[in-house]
C-alpha cells in the first residue's frame, strides 16, 4: 500500500547541498525543490483552483488556526475534507496552528498542555495543544501535517529557547501518538532551537529519534539578520536524514529560495508573492516593479517582458497600474497570478539547473539581471 508520503532524491548538486527530487502524496507527485503558495483560508487569495493549476502549482499551504476558527474544521470535515471543500485535487500541507497562536501576543498563555488563546476574530476563548492541532488537521485531511510547535521569538535567551524547544519535542511526540490517519496523512517534526547551535542539534536529534516522514526547520525568518539565518540553516540541514524532505517555513524571496536550495532545502512557503501583489508590487526578471508608481502610467509593456504567463501575455503595466490606483480587485488578482507564476517558474529553472549541475552559475546570471549588477 502506498505510504502517505514517498520522497526520492534523484540528483545531488556537485557544488552545493542542493538536490533534485520527487515527492509523492496520495493526491499527486511533484518535483522538488518546490515553492508552495499560501492559501490561508482555504484559498490562495484571489486565485481560483483552475488558475492555480494553470500556473502549475502542485501543493498549497493552508492554516490550521484560521480554518479551525472559521468555518471550523468540523464543517470542512462534513464537506469531505479540505480538498473537496475547496475543489483542489492536488496536495495540501497544513501548518500546526502554533505559529498563529503564538503570534497572538498577550492574547495567549503557554502551558505544558498547550496554549490558551483568544480568537483574533471575536475574542472568544480557545485552547490548542498537540492533540487538538493534530485532530483539526486530521479533520481537514491535508496530505502533510505539521507538529504543534512554538516558533520562538528572535532574539530570545538561551534558557528560553532551551525550555521552548524541549516542550516542542514533547508536543511532537504527543502529536505523533494523536495522529488518527498515519496511513493517509504524513506528519513532519519541526526543528527549533533558535540561533543556538547546540540547541538546534538537540532539537533535531530528539525529532529524528521519533522518525517523522519529513522535517521542517522552524524558528527562522523571524527577524534575524539574513547571514545568521543562512548560518543556522547550514548546520541544521545536516542534522536531517538525507532521504527525508526538508521544509524551510515562511521563506520565499528569490534570494532566500536560492540560498535555501543551495543549503539543501526541498520545500518552501511564503506569503510574500501574494502580499506584495496586493500592494501593487510585481516580481520580475529585472527585479521588483512597483507598478503603482507614476513611472508606469503610460508603460504599455508587460509586467515582465521575459514572462510567458497569461497576465504578461495579455495586460500592460499601465492597465494594471490603473486597476491598482482605482482599487479594482482585478489589479491585485493579475499581479498575484504573475508573482506566483514567477516563483513557481523560478523553482522550475532552479530544478533544471540542479539536474544540469549549473545551479551556482544560474544563481549568478539570475541576480545579475534581478539586481542589475
Ligand atoms: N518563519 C516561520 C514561519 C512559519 N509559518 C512557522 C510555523 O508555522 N511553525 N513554526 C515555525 O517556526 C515557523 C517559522
Ligand atoms: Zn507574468
Amino acid at each position: 500500500m502506498q505510504k502517505p508520503l514517498e520522497f526520492e532524491v534523484i540528483k545531488n548538486c556537485t557544488h552545493s547541498k542542493a538536490r533534485y527530487g520527487k515527492l509523492k502524496t496520495l493526491h499527486n507527485e511533484f518535483e522538488t525543490p518546490i515553492f508552495m503558495p499560501v492559501g490561508t483560508n482555504a484559498t490562495v487569495k484571489s486565485m481560483s483552483v483552475d488558475e492555480l493549476k494553470e500556473i502549475n502549482a502542485q501543493i498549497i499551504l493552508s492554516n490550521t488556526y484560521h480554518l479551525y476558527l472559521r468555518p471550523s474544521d468540523l464543517i470542512v470535515k462534513k464537506a469531505g475534507g479540505l480538498h473537496k471543500f475547496m475543489n483542489w485535487g492536488r496536495s495540501i500541507l497544513t501548518d500546526s496552528g502554533g505559529f498563529q497562536v503564538f503570534s497572538l501576543g498577550d492574547l495567549r498563555k503557554i502551558k505544558e498542555e498547550g496554549v490558551y488563546f483568544r480568537s483574533h476574530l471575536d475574542g472568544s476563548k480557545h485552547f490548542m495543544g498537540p492533540e487538538e492541532s493534530i485532530a483539526i488537521q486530521n479533520n481537514l485531511g491535508s496530505d502533510i501535517m505539521m507538529s504543534f510547535d512554538e516558533c520562538a521569538p528572535y532574539p530570545a535567551s538561551y534558557e528560553y529557547i532551551k525550555d521552548s524547544y524541549k516542550r516542542t519535542s514533547r508536543w511532537a511526540k504527543r502529536g505523533q501518538i494523536a495522529n488518527k490517519n498515519p496511513e493517509t496523512q504524513a506528519l513532519f517534526g519541526i526543528i527549533q532551537g533558535g540561533m543556538y547551535q547546540d540547541l538546534r542539534y538537540e532539537s533535531a536529534n530528539e525529532l529524528v529519534e521519533m522518525d517523522f516522514l519529513g522535517y521542517s526547520i522552524g524558528g527562522l525568518s523571524v527577524g534575524e539578520p539574513k547571514p545568521l539565518m543562512y548560518e543556522v540553516l547550514d548546520y541544521t540541514v545536516d542534522l536531517i536524514p538525507k532521504e527525508k524532505p526538508r521544509y524551510l517555513m515562511g521563506v520565499g524571496s528569490p534570494d532566500d529560495l536560492f540560498e535555501g536550495v543551495i543549503r539543501g532545502i526541498d520545500m518552501f512557503d511564503c506569503v510574500l508573492p501574494t502580499r506584495i501583489a496586493r500592494n501593487g508590487t510585481a516580481m520580475t526578471s529585472n527585479g521588483k516593479v512597483v507598478v503603482r508608481n507614476a513611472t508606469y502610467q503610460e508603460d504599455f509593456t508587460p509586467l515582465d517582458e521575459e514572462c510567458d504567463c497569461h497576465v504578461c501575455r495579455n495586460y500592460s503595466r499601465a492597465y494594471i497600474r490603473h486597476l491598482i490606483k482605482a482599487n479594482e480587485i482585478l489589479g491585485a488578482r493579475l499581479i498575484t497570478y504573475h508573482n506566483l507564476y514567477f516563483l513557481i517558474n523560478l523553482m522550475k529553472n532552479i530544478r533544471t539547473a540542479i539536474k544540469e549541475d549549473r545551479l551556482l552559475q544560474y544563481k549568478k546570471d539570475f541576480f545579475a539581471k534581478y539586481y542589475k549588477i
